[in-house]
């Protein structure tokens, strides 16, 4: 295991999701990344569906080491995602910020009233 990987903390997303966005235009023989991408937003989208479902499975199995795994799929192809449609992952940490402290019960109640 390299230093980079030893006890890796949320860091490792910002790497993966510029990683992701270098593959963009290259060789798809040789990137999955830029293989993916190359099929368009639809292609990504249903990928991420499936490694969502997959994770939901593996939960409702009570496979804790499933669970990692696909989770870890899942996070690869939301990054994904956000590439094939220019989204900025700081735009999602800002949406996620703007939430810190709301609760969800509050949120939703606000929403049933107007
Ligand atoms: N984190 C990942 C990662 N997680 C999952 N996968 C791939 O995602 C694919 C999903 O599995 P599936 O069995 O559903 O794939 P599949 O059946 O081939 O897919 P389809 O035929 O349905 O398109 C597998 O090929 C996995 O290897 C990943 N591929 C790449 N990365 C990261 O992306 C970086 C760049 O990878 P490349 O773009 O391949 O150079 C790598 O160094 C990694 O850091």
């Amino acid at each position: 295991m390299s230093s980079q990987t030893e006890n890796p903390g949320p860091e490792v997303l910002a790497r993966l999701a510029a990683s992701i966005v270098a593959r963009r235009g290259t060789d798809p023989s040789e990137s999955y990344t830029a293989k993916l991408l190359g099929k368009g937003v639809e292609k990504c989208a249903q990928k991420l569906g499936e490694e969502a479902v997959e994770t939901a499975i593996s939960a409702a199995s009570r496979d804790k080491a499933g669970v990692v795994s696909e989770s870890a799929d899942v996070l690869y192809h939301l990054l994904v995602l956000w590439a094939a449609m220019d989204v900025d992952p700081s735009d999602v940490y800002g949406e996620l910020a703007r939430r810190e402290g709301v609760s969800g019960i509050a949120e939703k109640a606000s929403r049933k009233q107007s």
